[in-house]
């Protein structure tokens, strides 16, 4: 594959990232209409990590690393690497090595459709990652690939500069146009969860706060509440 590296693709805005990264995931991909979520196949080395950040893209041949040293020359300050395979592959592309490269450039983490390894070493020095696989399976750096072209994981589709968020639910992709309808659209629903909280810890019921009764009424579902049949 002869391939091609793009420099310098627009990014969403910093201020708008970091407003989304006050989100989760559960929450960032509500506000775009429950879309943008990469599968439940990445999985976080780590847990209790929240990180949001812009995508530098990645296609790999399969077993075959060369591409992201290509991509780390690109990475900078506030970015996350996303890492995929012109066809499935499970091999450890990516360990603490990279990871020490990324740091040092102010990369925020890493997501591989796709192995990674050394992950005790990338948990004990703390660079966020998430991954389809976990192999210590070694590979080449003989084939080319792309950076920075728009790349597909779980079918959703995500460009250069688009935000990533990661959490210990899994991975959402945020469009670049969408970074700050969807920072405003998060907060927004963050009000609306903490009204509901609120009231579910005063005992009130989601049948009631959201008019659920009706709604098993019209699709006819018989049921007594939890007083009549105490009575
Ligand atoms: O070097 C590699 O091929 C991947 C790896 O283990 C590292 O980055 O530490
Ligand atoms: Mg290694």
């Amino acid at each position: 594959m002869p391939g091609m590296i793009v420099t310098n693709p627009p990014k969403a805005a910093p201020k708008d990232v970091e407003a989304l990264a006050g989100y989760g995931t559960a929450t960032v991909g509500e506000a775009m209409g429950r879309t943008g979520f990469l599968g439940t196949h990445l999985r976080p080395i780590q847990q209790g990590v929240r990180v949001a950040g812009t995508a530098v893209t990645v296609l790999c041949w399969p077993g075959d690393n060369l591409m992201i040293h290509a991509a780390v020359e690109q990475c900078g300050e506030g970015d996350i690497l996303v890492v995929t395979t012109t066809s499935p592959c499970t091999d450890g592309l990516f360990g603490e090595l990279f990871a020490t490269a990324l740091a040092h450039r102010g990369v925020r983490g890493v997501v591989l459709n796709t192995g990674i390894r050394d992950t005790a070493e990338l948990r004990a020095m703390g660079f966020p990652a998430w991954s389809a696989a976990v192999s210590p399976q070694g590979t080449v750096k003989a084939t080319g690939g792309r950076v920075n072209v728009p790349i597909v994981i779980g079918g959703q589709v995500i460009h250069p500069g688009d935000v990533i968020v990661a959490d210990d639910d899994g991975v959402v992709v945020v469009p670049r146009e969408r970074a700050r309808d969807t920072a405003e659209a998060s907060e927004a629903r963050e009000r609306k969860e903490a009204a509901a909280r609120a009231a579910f810890l005063e005992g009130e019921l989601g049948l009631d706060r959201y008019g659920l009764r009706d709604k098993l009424k019209q699709l006819g579902v018989e049921y007594r509440t939890y007083e009549e049949v105490e009575s």
